[in-house]
């Protein structure tokens, strides 16, 4: 006779098992429809798909993200006061007679199952926690509601969240939607309009409130916020890489994932300036600058006009050409026309000059322009005298430190200079120069949010790398066998199924070669790629290249996001702020981050000054309190850091082992602790920047992470190198440091050499 606990995953397992056959009827429906929709395609039948087909495609699409992440479908169970039962899953479904057989976790029915509890139960008797491995049940974790029990329960789910917060880390975050609490659910779940504010310590899932959120506006109104309308910027392209599984593992890919040194398009920032340079770049002093120097001679400009009229030569020195220079701006000004677009004021400017230069009372002035004014030679003076600028060409005058003086003062502008001069492609500071300059110098501005034509193609917007988006594709799911994908086709062109095993790539390649033969190409070898859902992929290449893709079409949405996400939000400064409100001129916005973390120079002092630089008043805040990342110990240890006025994490997670060591050879203990740590899980050494890139090529089994891009990110095993040289590499090195000592899940050791800083010494 099976025990209790037995019988009822043998229960659960019977419901999972319903919800995986009808998983794969909708699956066929979708690959036959697929099909269907391809023939039309091919032989030119214009039939557009009716929207119940587009329906089961869609379907098919979410199923596909989510196969990726092929765990817990199904992963909840509400038990009603009067009988009713759901069940909470990644999407929702329907059984052939319409009948719900699996409830989005999103959806208004399943908020329950993240805010009942015995003190508030919500008519909610048990909640049922399913904890699987694939589609197989391996056990279950139940929270009976009584109300007249045994008071309030301190967390929900407490042997699944123990479970999870046990389970050994990848290198990528995971979702987190099994066990959200019901703090973090309120801020996943607050209305979509005006801004939340969602502040906590480190480790108290704030980034994971972000991207369930970003999850849960898709899941309330795609109308509005699919398509690219959400956007979430996070603080790294190391950072954005790290949570770029989890919106596809919820089974969503149309959220733009940006670093925010990503910001501005055709750049990709990963360099942080030095904080004294990043204090002039931030500043909000900025755009008087970028102003100034835009309207400046270009390094260049020839410094002399010369031509012949009339028999008479006429000259204008560098004095008379920078006055013509201010007579063009000053009617620019007037008239609010932008550099690029005010070549016609200059030449009037210079005719002007040039036509006090003309003696002769019998010689007109309209002649005299209608004459010069179309002469190749002056055309071409003024093409160098006054050409098209582009935002990279302006920011790079500031080598110059005479051009920054007059508004940055000597000091500031040779540190500027210096920083130009010695750089190697453009800083994440850099970045909001840049888009700040686009609007200025009248540019047409970027898309705000780039368009695609094919949904889906999306995916690859998650993550940073190559994309192979415009070529074929051969891929191999989950559980489908090989897929090939096409160019402009959402779903796969031709399925192998079964009939290839999975691991024969070479033939997998020779069956997609007798494809894409019948298409009209050859192939010559194959290449590494993605798939259109972010997965490995083998690409073609081909004998000839494809013919570039149909131009895309008219966005009639707007250029702008609904709503902006911004995650690490405590350290923005003036500038970034504002190439983010340019980007977020009608979205609602959600801003998360931790004061206490704040490392940015320029970074606000409070969430309302934040705000303010935003363009926004109000705001609705609410507070994660309670860690899951950082054990209490290792909380504590860290906290010593923090300045008067901020509370401390108060952690659920057990354990956590410190260690603190003063050593002699730095590098032979970091690689002994190192050789210590257990295989099975992650260790990064953190150290100052330029001491982890000095460690990085004598450290074997562990990664070394500078202490400059560590935020937001969580390791098994930390171990800190010379905290000293943290705390002092920097400003806001006690903040830096903080961030440096709350990035460990399990242990903390800390090895120096020098003297610890004095709020670490016992
Ligand atoms: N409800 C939860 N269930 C399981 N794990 C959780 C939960 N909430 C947070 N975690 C885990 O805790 C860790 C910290 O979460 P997250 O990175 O979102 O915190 P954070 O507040 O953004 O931290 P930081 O400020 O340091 O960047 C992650 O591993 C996350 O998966």
């Amino acid at each position: 006779m099976p025990d209790a606990r037995t019988q009822e995953i043998a229960i659960e397992q019977q419901a999972v098992d319903q919800v995986y056959e009808r998983v794969e009827v909708m699956r066929a429906q979708a690959r036959e429809l697929a099909r269907e929709g391809h023939q039309r395609a091919t032989t030119g039948l214009t039939t557009g798909l009716v929207e119940r087909d587009a329906m089961v495609i869609r379907a098919d699409r979410r199923l596909r993200t989510l196969d990726a992440e092929a765990e817990g479908l199904v992963f909840g169970r509400l038990d009603y006061d009067d009988g009713e039962v759901y069940r909470i899953g990644r999407l929702g479904l329907r059984d052939e007679q319409s009948e719900p057989l699996l409830v989005d976790w999103r959806a208004p029915a399943a908020a329950a199952f993240y805010r009942a509890t015995s003190g508030e139960p919500l008519g909610v008797v048990r909640r049922r926690i399913i904890i699987s491995r694939g589609p197989e049940v391996i056990d279950l974790d139940d929270d009976l509601l009584d109300p007249d029990g045994a008071g309030e329960l301190r967390v929900l789910g407490e042997g699944a969240l123990l479970a999870a917060l046990r389970r050994s880390r990848g290198p990528l975050m995971r979702d987190i939607v099994t066990t959200i609490q019901r703090e973090q659910d309120e801020a996943i779940r607050s209305p979509a309009r005006g801004v939340t504010v969602v502040t906590g310590g480190p480790g108290t899932g704030k980034t994971q409130v972000a991207l369930h959120r970003a999850a849960y506006l898709l899941y309330t109104d795609r109308g509005r916020f699919a398509d690219g309308r959400v956007l979430v910027v996070g603080p790294s392209t190391v950072f954005t890489n790290y949570i770029s599984r989890v919106l596809p593992a919820l089974g969503e890919d149309s959220v733009h994932l940006r670093a925010i040194g990503e910001l501005f398009d055709g750049v990709t920032a990963t360099r942080r300036d030095p904080a004294a340079v990043a204090e002039i770049k931030g500043a909000d002093t900025m755009p008087r600058l970028l102003t100034e120097l835009m309207w400046q001679t270009p390094p260049g400009a020839p410094a002399r006009l010369r031509l012949v009229y009339a028999g008479q030569v006429l000259t204008l020195d560098e004095a008379a050409l920078a006055q013509a220079r201010v007579r063009a701006r000053e009617r620019a000004d007037r008239l609010g026309t932008a550099p690029n677009a005010a070549r016609g004021l200059a030449a009037a400017a210079l005719l002007e000059a040039l036509w006090t230069r003309v003696d002769g009372e019998h010689l007109e002035r309209g002649a005299f322009v209608e004459d010069v004014a179309d002469r190749g030679e002056f055309l071409s003076f003024l093409r160098d005298w006054w050409p098209h600028l582009t935002p990279p060409d302006v920011l790079s005058w500031l080598d110059d430190p005479a051009r920054s003086a007059p508004v940055l003062g000597a000091a500031a502008a040779e540190a500027l200079a210096v920083s130009y001069r010695d750089c190697d492609g453009w800083a994440v500071d850099d970045v909001p120069l840049l888009d700040e300059l686009t609007g200025l110098l009248g540019e047409a501005p970027p898309p705000r949010r780039p368009t695609q034509a094919e949904t889906g193609w999306r995916l690859r917007e998650l993550t940073s790398g190559t994309q192979h988006v415009d070529t074929f594709v051969l891929s191999l799911g989950l559980h489908d066998g090989w897929s090939l994908y096409a160019p402009g086709h959402p779903t796969p062109i031709a399925l192998a199924g079964p009939k290839i095993d999975n691991d024969a790539i070479h033939a997998a390649q020779r069956w997609a070669e007798a494809v894409i033969l019948r298409e009209g190409h050859r192939v010559v070898s194959w290449t590494d790629g993605f798939d259109p859902h972010g997965e490995d992929g083998y690409v073609p290449v081909l004998a000839e290249p494809l013919p570039p893709p149909e131009p895309e079409p008219e966005d009639t949405g707007g250029d702008d996001y609904a709503h902006v996400i911004l995650d690490e939000a405590q350290d923005l400064s003036p500038m970034e702020a504002r190439m983010i409100a340019r980007r977020a001129a009608y979205a609602s916005m959600t801003i998360v981050g931790d004061l206490g973390q704040a490392t940015h120079p320029l970074a606000a002092a409070s969430w309302p000054e934040l705000l303010a630089r935003l363009g926004r008043r109000e705001a609705r805040t609410l507070e994660l309190r309670t860690g899951y990342r950082v054990p209490q110990t290792l909380a504590d240890y860290a906290a010593r850091l923090l300045p008067p006025g901020i509370a401390p994490t108060r952690s659920y997670r057990p354990g956590g082992e410190l260690t603190v060591r003063q050593v002699d050879d730095l590098h032979a203990a970091v690689r002994e602790a190192v050789r210590d740590a257990p295989r099975d899980a992650t260790t990064a050494v953190v150290a100052a920047d330029h001491t982890a890139a000095a460690l990085a090529p004598l450290v074997e089994g562990a990664t070394v992470v500078p202490a400059g891009v560590v935020k937001g990110l969580e390791y098994d095993h930390v171990i800190v190198v010379e905290p000293a040289e943290i705390l002092a590499a920097e400003p806001r090195g006690a903040s830096r440091l903080y961030v440096v000592l709350t990035r460990a899940v399990a242990s903390l050791a800390v090895l120096h050499h020098a003297p610890l800083p004095r709020a670490l010494q016992p």
